[in-house]
């Protein structure tokens, strides 16, 4: 009842729209219940009257005839129509409230959802959403009116051969009902198969490289073959239960016209029905067998629409862990001293902690350096400050301001990363350069890409900047989506900078251009760099150690190296 409340709240701006639609399924409904009436006071007319009298019966009866399929043929088209548009309305709104969400929620929150789910909810589970938002009121409504007004009539008419009818209503619900369910859970047993095609679909086809480098293709193919024959499988069940439900409904529908005959004629041939009665009967009968079959078929579109609408609230209704505070303060004319001031950490979903009791300074436009060994935490520590996550003891400041009293764009707008991962849009280089700075002009991006030592390469191709990189940067060198990259940061200028492990994985030709262009943009910038080459970080104003939940050494290169400790153990090795 508590969802439904809610889920109610969505139809707010569209009401008016909602009740005329209403108006117009209660009008279709009222005219397909007329015309046996009418039918039936014709053949009393042909029956009883002579024939001009039943001729000029004829011209009101078709007059009122036209204008009422005129009314119901606009009633049909709005329902058609503004009733679709409502719950397709509905859906946008709620897709975008879903999306806006997920733009809001914190990086806690996707490190326990995967995006395949995600994407679900944003497109089946909505869909069946908006059908239940539309068709369900809608439906609900036409099928009551039918049925009762049926109903109505058939008893006002005659009650003895209502009465059998209505008993066979009844198992016709009842039978409907159970096999409508197990219908229903052949749909989702099928839909489920269908998850698994897809997914296996999109796992080989995001990893075909790896595929085909390990030559695969028979085992992927196999694996393939048993979800697409799982699904085959559950098809079958779920036609088998179809078959069921429809030659079911045929049957009861049958029978309802075989009582009406034998019993309705039983009683005309002892005078208790007219024969004007029993074409009306028929009549009836048609007219509320679909809206019995529609009403079962509701109460599963209402599970399925409510329990995709839960689905939707369990995400718009987690709170993100990350907000602004109530008193946030934008960051301002930033120096960019960092300093980390007993910091510890542990992950939420994981008691363990990752950092215990973490202090280090760093003078605004001085550089660190992050060593240590890999699952230390030199991610970590670099997630806080850009508060990816919060601290969970002690406090991280910027110009001796806690990042948690800043407000969060400010914040991330003055730090800037270079990732090891290089995450491009779909699209061009000059807009995945100008991601750094919405807006930015042709000249800024082209000095930001000519820094990140990229520009004669953007030169080199047949479009320029113009030059699409495919899904995810696919069309380009891990070294040059590196450089694109710089050249965002570059271009977005900020006085803090975080480069995590920029330099790993490249040849040495790309890493010295990369290391150049580095270089060049940590440049008065306040800098923290984790590096597993240790040649790079040589020039680093002081190196950290992390190990054991925190900082094991501490000190320059060359005070390090005398140490003789982890470091001078490292630098030995490399
Ligand atoms: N999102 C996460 N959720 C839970 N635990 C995490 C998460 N990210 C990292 N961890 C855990 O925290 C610890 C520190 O990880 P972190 O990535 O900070 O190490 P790192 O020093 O950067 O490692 P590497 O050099 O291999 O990148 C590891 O034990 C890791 O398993």
């Amino acid at each position: 009842m508590h969802t439904l409340k809610k889920f109610v709240k969505y139809y707010a701006p569209y009401r008016t729209v909602f009740f005329l639609d209403l108006i117009c399924a209660a009008i279709i409904s009222l005219v397909d219940l007329a015309f046996p009436q009418i039918l039936r006071s014709l053949t009393k007319t042909l029956f009883t009257e002579d024939p001009s009298q039943i001729l000029g019966a004829l011209l009101p009866i078709g007059l009122a005839l036209l204008v009422m399929y005129i009314i119901q043929t606009f009633c049909k088209y709005y329902v058609s129509y503004q009733g679709h548009m409502m719950g397709a309305h509905m859906e946008r709104d709620m897709r975008q409230k879903l999306f806006d969400h997920y733009e809001r929620l914190s990086f806690s929150y996707y490190d326990q959802n995967n995006s395949g789910q995600m994407m679900s909810k944003l497109v089946s589970d909505l869909f069946d959403i908006s059908e239940f938002a539309h068709h369900g009121p809608e439906n609900l409504f036409i099928s009551v009116i039918k049925i009762v007004g049926s109903f109505t009539f058939l008893f006002l008419i005659n009650w003895r051969l209502a009465i059998p009818l209505l008993v066979m209503v009844v198992f016709m619900l009842i039978f409907s009902y159970k096999q409508n369910r197990q219908m229903q859970e052949t749909f989702m047993d099928n839909r489920r198969k269908i998850g698994d095609v897809n997914s296996s679909l999109q796992d080989t086809l995001a990893g075909i490289r790896v595929v085909q480098s390990f030559a695969n293709e028979k085992i992927e193919r196999e694996k393939f073959e048993k979800s697409n024959e799982g699904f085959l499988v559950s098809k079958d069940a779920n036609y088998h239960c179809m078959g069921s439900f429809m030659s079911g409904n045929l049957f009861f529908q049958g029978m309802m016209y075989l009582i009406t005959l034998v019993f309705g004629g039983w009683l005309i041939a002892h005078g208790k029905m007219e024969a004007a009665d029993l074409a009306m009967y028929a009549l009836y009968i048609g007219i509320f067998i679909s809206p019995i079959q529609i009403l079962v078929e509701l109460t599963e579109m209402m599970q399925k629409g409510l329990s995709g609408f839960r689905r939707f609230l369990d995400v718009v209704e987690t709170e993100p862990e990350i907000v602004n505070a109530p008193d946030a303060e934008p960051l301002e004319n930033v120096k960019g001293e960092v300093e980390y001031k007993n910091v510890s950490f542990h992950y939420s979903d994981d008691d363990t902690p990752v950092l215990d009791r973490v202090s280090f300074k760093i003078p605004a436009g001085r550089s660190i350096a992050l060593v240590g060994p890999s699952g230390s935490g030199k991610t970590t520590i670099c997630s806080l400050l850009p508060r990816f996550y919060d601290v969970t003891g002690g406090v991280i400041t910027i110009d001796g301001q806690d990042v948690r009293k800043l407000t969060l764009e400010s914040l991330r707008s003055q730090i800037g990363l270079v990732q090891q991962d290089v995450y491009l849009f779909c699209g061009s280089i000059r807009e995945n350069i100008a991601y750094g700075k919405p807006g930015a002009s042709m000249e800024e991006i082209i000095d930001a890409a000519k820094k990140a030592n990229i520009h004669e390469f953007i030169m080199s191709l047949p479009d320029g900047y113009d030059s699409f990189v495919g899904e995810r940067g696919t069309r380009l060198s891990g070294g040059q989506k590196q450089r694109i990259s710089i050249a965002r940061v570059f271009l977005k200028n900020p006085p803090i900078l975080i480069l995590d492990e920029a330099t790993s994985a490249l040849d040495n030709e790309s890493e010295r251009w990369i290391q150049q262009s580095l270089e060049e943009l940590a440049k008065n910038r306040t800098t923290i760099t984790i590096a597993h080459r240790l040649s790079t970080i040589r020039n680093a104003d002081e190196i950290l150690v992390v190990a054991n939940n925190g900082i094991a050494e501490r000190g320059n290169h060359d005070e390090l190296l005398e140490q003789g400790g982890i470091y001078a153990h490292y630098y030995e090795m490399s």
